[in-house]
């Protein structure tokens, strides 16, 4: 059975808490906008296209029960600034609450069209993928991090199943890791072969020759191609290259914020210092340090190979190529 991160059962929302994996699989019942807006904050789901599916289920929640659409639309778009896909997302509800449309049958829709996207991206990127690749990836963009499948690490699933005999190399994605924790946990289940690695062996390991390719998620894509995405891709970036090493993008269409031209202003989000400082319970800093934890950087569309996305691969990667692709 192919891992979901939620699933809507019409009067709740039940998702999977990743702050517990890959220890545990605990499930949680949002009943409320309220709910949700914390587990996106808490980070109890994260991806920019899963928390896109999830901000429009707890619109429907909240809407359902009564309050304000407004109000609603209003506390899940303050949860996270940086992920498009959360205000493309609502945007989309509100319009749809507008326009008379059922919308839970709107919010469904979004979740099964990031689904099918991440599918065909998965096509697209294959085609990208050479026999015996080896991957590098970071941070998590699989099925949890969408509705189902992935962007990058769908790419990477379909290689895989395509029989493909890639391997991958695994970042750790401190300080959050979401690549120990939940992209090594998808790849396990699925016996894609991989190792997990520190973010500061992948510099080494393309001087070494043994990275074929780098291939990561984002969170908000510009009109030129600039990519915001977890913090540390803009350096894999420069060190792609530096070593010649394609450095490929998969991301839905929903995830391009055309409003916005230059990756300087993509909003960074800055979360707690405590996040840097405490490793799941444990403390591996002195309490009184300062801690800076910017969660996401921006890739300059020069560092960028290709984009992969459902309607088209957008090389090279620039403003006129990103309108071809997605007019
Ligand atoms: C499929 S996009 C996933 C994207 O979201 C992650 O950030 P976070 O875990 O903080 O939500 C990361 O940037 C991934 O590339």
């Amino acid at each position: 059975m192919e891992v979901k991160a939620f699933y809507w059962k019409g009067d709740y929302l039940l998702l999977l808490d990743q702050r517990k994996l890959p220890q545990e699989e605990v499930w949680l019942e949002l009943r409320d906008h309220i709910q949700v807006a914390q587990a996106i904050i808490n980070m109890s789901v994260r991806g920019a296209p899963a928390i896109g599916c999830v901000a429009a289920y707890g619109f429907v929640l909240g809407v359902k029960r009564g309050v304000d659409p407004r109000e609603v639309y209003e506390v899940l778009k303050s949860t996270r600034p940086t992920a498009y896909n959360l205000f493309w997302a609502l945007d989309r509800m509100l319009s749809a609450l507008s326009s008379g449309k059922d919308i839970e049958q709107e919010a469904q829709l979004i979740e099964r069209e990031d689904y099918e996207a991440n599918k065909r991206i998965g096509e697209l990127g294959n085609e990208l993928i050479p026999e015996g690749a080896r991957l590098l990836t970071h941070c998590n963009t699989g099925a949890l991090a969408t509705a189902g499948w992935g962007t990058a690490l769908g790419v990477i699933r379909t290689a895989h199943y395509s029989g493909k005999g890639i391997s991958v190399w695994v970042d750790e994605t401190r300080p959050y890791l979401q690549g120990a924790r939940l992209t090594a946990w998808e790849l396990l289940k699925e016996g894609v072969p991989h190792k997990l690695i520190t973010d500061s062996t992948a510099g080494f390991l393309m001087k070494k020759g043994l990275v074929d390719l780098v291939i990561v998620g984002a969170d908000r894509i510009t009109a030129v191609g600039d990519v915001a995405n977890k913090i540390g891709t803009y350096s894999l970036s420069v060190l792609a290259k530096e070593h010649g090493v394609p450095f490929y993008v998969a991301a839905p269409s929903s995830t391009f914020d055309l409003s916005t031209r230059s990756g300087e202003d993509i909003p960074i989000e800055e979360r707690g210092e405590e996040e840097v400082k405490n490793c799941f319970g444990a403390a591996i800093a002195p309490g009184d340090t300062p801690a800076l934890h910017l969660a996401f950087d921006v890739t300059p569309a020069e560092n960028i190979t290709a984009i992969i996305t459902e309607r088209g691969i957008i090389k090279p990667v620039n403003e006129e190529s990103i309108q071809r692709c997605l007019s």
